[in-house]
């Protein structure tokens, strides 16, 4: 049985259209990386998935029962880690903790035990008597995923978790989500950072404008477009014109220009080299040239023709 079933959903804020007939199944134990350039839609479908927010048409299934008509019931089983930071700045990490495991109905000595574990699991044993504001931002962030799953969620939705913070607790909160699925914890995780996906995720689903445009494991993404180079050119002061005359060969598919690298997505094969390069003499001095195999963030530049780290986050 999927974990969950999200069919047709549909959902506009005013003439904006955030999610455009979606369809999206998660079943049990997996870990989902939802990835997407700004504004693609992927905060408003966990939310719609955790209930937060309705849909303006569709059916949402989950644990095997329509969403809306047993939505207390399937919130219990769900923990949402907002992108915001919503703990309690006048309790400290214990107390946030007693308080979302006490909502839950959580009490006495299965209450503590599961505030030590949760405590225990996002490293902050040693500073649960601390108000928040004397945390770290990568602390707080933990706080806050501990808050969604001191429960015990079968079904964790994160938004954003990792944006802005120390790698050491950005590599915390990664283990932190293995461990949770490892325990049997289905996990739904945004994020614009490529490479903590191909870490942990085991099927990405990629969204753009309010669908979904491509669904798969790593590996099957990648597969899409394995007859595809990436050639990087360093080039003295590249330009749009630069960019145009790559752009008229017939090999190539992609080409995007950051600082003085110019980055070209193509059919493989050497000709196409030779005729890049040709273009780009016609306009500057080429200091450097690299091809490679593509990753999963040239399928994302491929599909959506945007890159993903638009935020000015890292
Ligand atoms: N409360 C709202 N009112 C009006 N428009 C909204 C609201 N929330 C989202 N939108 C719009 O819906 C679209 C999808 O937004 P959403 O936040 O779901 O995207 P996202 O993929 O999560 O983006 P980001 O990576 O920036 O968080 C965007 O065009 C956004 O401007």
């Amino acid at each position: 049985m999927a974990t969950v079933e999200m069919k047709n959903i549909l959902k506009r804020y005013g003439t904006e259209l955030a999610l455009d007939y979606v369809d999206l199944e998660i079943a049990e134990g997996e870990i989902l990386g939802l990835l997407g350039p700004n504004g693609a839609g992927k905060t408003t479908l966990i939310h719609a998935l955790a209930g937060v927010i309705g849909i303006d048409s569709g059916e949402i299934e989950m644990f095997g029962k329509e969403q809306r008509k047993h939505l207390l019931e399937i919130k219990r089983r769900i923990g949402l880690v907002t992108q915001e930071i919503t703990v309690f700045t006048d309790l400290t990490a214990r107390e946030n903790l007693e308080f979302f495991g006490g909502i839950y109905g959580l009490k006495g000595s299965e209450l503590k035990q599961r505030v030590d574990d949760t405590l225990a699991v996002v490293g902050l044993t040693d500073h649960q008597k601390k108000l928040p504001s004397a945390y770290s931002g990568g602390m707080q962030r933990r706080l806050n995923i501990a808050c969604a799953m001191v429960h015990r969620p079968k079904l964790l939705i994160l938004d954003e978790p990792t944006v802005g913070i120390d790698p050491q607790s950005r590599s915390h909160i990664i283990d932190t989500i293995r461990e949770l699925n490892r325990q049997g914890t289905t996990i739904v995780y945004t994020t614009h950072y490529m490479e903590e996906i191909q870490a942990i995720a085991s099927r990405v689903v990629i969204m753009d404008e309010g669908h979904v445009i491509a669904d798969g494991t790593v590996a099957e993404l990648i597969e899409r477009i394995q007859h595809e180079e990436v050639i990087r050119l360093g080039v003295s002061d590249p330009g749009e014109e630069l960019a145009e005359a790559i752009r008229k060969i017939d090999s190539v598919k992609k080409v995007t220009i950051e600082n003085s690298t110019v980055h070209i997505i193509s059919t493989a094969g050497s000709a196409t080299l030779d005729r890049v390069l040709a273009a780009a003499r016609e306009f500057g001095t080429i200091h450097a040239i690299d091809t490679e195999k593509p990753s999963l963030e040239d399928v994302f530049l491929t599909l959506t023709g945007k890159r993903l780290r638009d935020k000015g986050e890292e």
